[in-house]
């Protein structure tokens, strides 16, 4: 066992409904055995009760649950940062080229390592994963992400129309080949398998029958998609399916939502829509700032929670522009102060819940991870700017913990990650830093 001495903060409750939902350990104690919190409270109480175990002093930083990041693009890496275009133009420019690359394993195993380490060294432990066309590269992705450790829920991205004739496939094939990941990844160590139609407008369907089969075949796997981003988007959907009510009815009828179905970005919602999607229990992966970088819109926070549907935070790399599910609640925080009075305003309390509870809650983990209550598994992040930063100076002014977690979501970064655990296990360590070269 040992002890993690640390100033610790985690959101046990939901901000959205209780006050006083951000619990702070000052000087606080995890105790940790075979990868779990056994105990947790005030670190003096923890050592006096276990003056022999060893300890973990992780003073001066910030310890906070290790983020979940409900939408993110496993090929899109390389792509980070395709500006000024929306999101049909970005798919047609920057996607999906790229994408195309992904039928190639060794390019696919290069990717996986550069998407595995960009996640882990951002202090995202889960991260629910769209991705790729070709169920050879979703194969390397889970092997690097077993290799790494990283709890990952993923799956093949199907479609059979409209995208490039290389990412097409039949409803028969997508079958067979989501089968055959499923048996052999889903539970697999700490992976879960997600059916992933691309979206409406690229699956026929033929291809949503086929992800709902795999569905009915193995209840317990995941379901993710795209809905409602853009508004050409969103009008070429309804032409697609003159008989589906809405976008959430091409989904519905094919019988693919339910509780655990994660539905990404939701700009441009109807009220049908979020009262059917209150009515699944199903979440809604808010992407601020792909959102932002494509124009896709203002995300209607505000509507969302006022119709009881769950919301979690999604980088959504490559449309989103990096790794950092801090920067997603900063932007997060910037989009519903720009609502006005139809903006959610957030605390930083609702920034760390939507960064790590809302996400667990959203795979249906929240037993597991997403928090420091005892019993969860030790998925934790470090963060300790380096000294000298700007950051670090911030921080040692900060008057209170809940002031300091409000200046690591205004400028903290990857560069501030200093170490990575999940399930108890280290795994990131920030190599220290080169000696500063002398001036002269
Ligand atoms: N942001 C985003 N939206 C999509 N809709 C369909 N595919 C994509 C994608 O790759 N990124
Ligand atoms: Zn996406």
């Amino acid at each position: 066992m040992t002890i993690y001495r640390a100033t610790y903060l985690h959101t046990p409750a939901n901000p959205f409904e209780a006050d006083q939902a951000l619990n702070i350990q000052e000087d606080g104690g995890l105790l940790v055995q075979n990868g779990r919190i056994v105990q947790s409270g005030p670190y003096a109480d923890l050592r006096a009760a276990h003056p022999a175990e060893p300890v973990e002093d992780l003073r001066g930083g910030l310890l906070l649950p290790g983020f979940v990041d409900t939408h993110v693009h496993f090929p899109q890496v390389r792509i980070i940062g395709g500006l000024g275009v929306p999101l049909l133009d970005w798919l047609d420019r920057y996607a999906l080229p790229e994408e195309a690359k992904f039928g190639d394993d060794a390019y696919a195993a290069a990717v996986a390592r550069e998407f595995v380490a960009g996640l882990t060294r951002s202090g995202t432990t889960t991260a629910l994963v769209f991705g790729s066309h070709f169920a050879s590269a979703v194969d390397v992705l889970f092997q690097e992400a077993s290799r790494v450790g990283l709890r990952t829920v993923a799956g093949q991205v199907v479609s059979d129309r409209m995208l490039r004739p290389e990412l097409h496939t039949t409803p028969e094939r997508a079958y067979q080949e989501g089968r055959a990941l499923i048996e052999k990844w889903h539970g697999t160590g700490r992976n879960l398998y997600a059916v992933t139609p691309r979206f409406s407008l690229s699956a026929s369907e033929g291809i949503l029958e086929s992800c709902a089969a795999l569905m009915n075949e193995f209840p317990d796997v995941r379901f993710t998609s795209h809905i409602n981003e853009n508004l050409k988007e969103i009008e070429t959907v309804r032409e697609l399916f003159p008989e589906s009510r809405d976008y959430l009815d091409t989904y519905e009828r094919a019988g693919l939502i339910l509780r655990r179905s994660v539905l990404a970005h939701n700009v441009h919602p109807s009220e049908r829509e979020l009262g059917a999607m209150a009515a699944h229990g199903c979440t809604a992966a808010h992407c601020p700032c792909s959102n932002a970088a494509l124009g896709s819109g203002l995300f209607p926070l505000k509507r969302h929670l006022k119709a009881g549907v769950p919301v979690s935070l999604g980088s959504d790399v490559g449309g989103g522009t990096g790794f950092s599910l801090l920067k997603e609640g900063l932007q997060a925080y910037f989009m519903q102060q720009l609502l006005g009075a139809d903006g959610e305003p957030l605390s930083p309390a609702h920034l760390l819940y939507l960064c790590t509870r809302a996400g667990a809650q959203a795979l249906g983990l929240e037993g597991e991870i997403g928090d420091f209550s005892v019993g969860k598994a030790f998925d934790a992040v470090l963060f300790r700017p380096p000294v000298g930063s700007t950051l670090h100076t911030v921080l040692q002014h900060a008057h209170t913990p809940e002031r300091a977690l409000a200046s690591l979501f205004a400028s903290g970064t990857q560069s501030d990650v200093e170490s990575v655990w999940i399930a108890g296990e280290g795994i990131y360590s920030r190599s220290p830093a080169p000696e500063a070269a002398p001036l002269i």
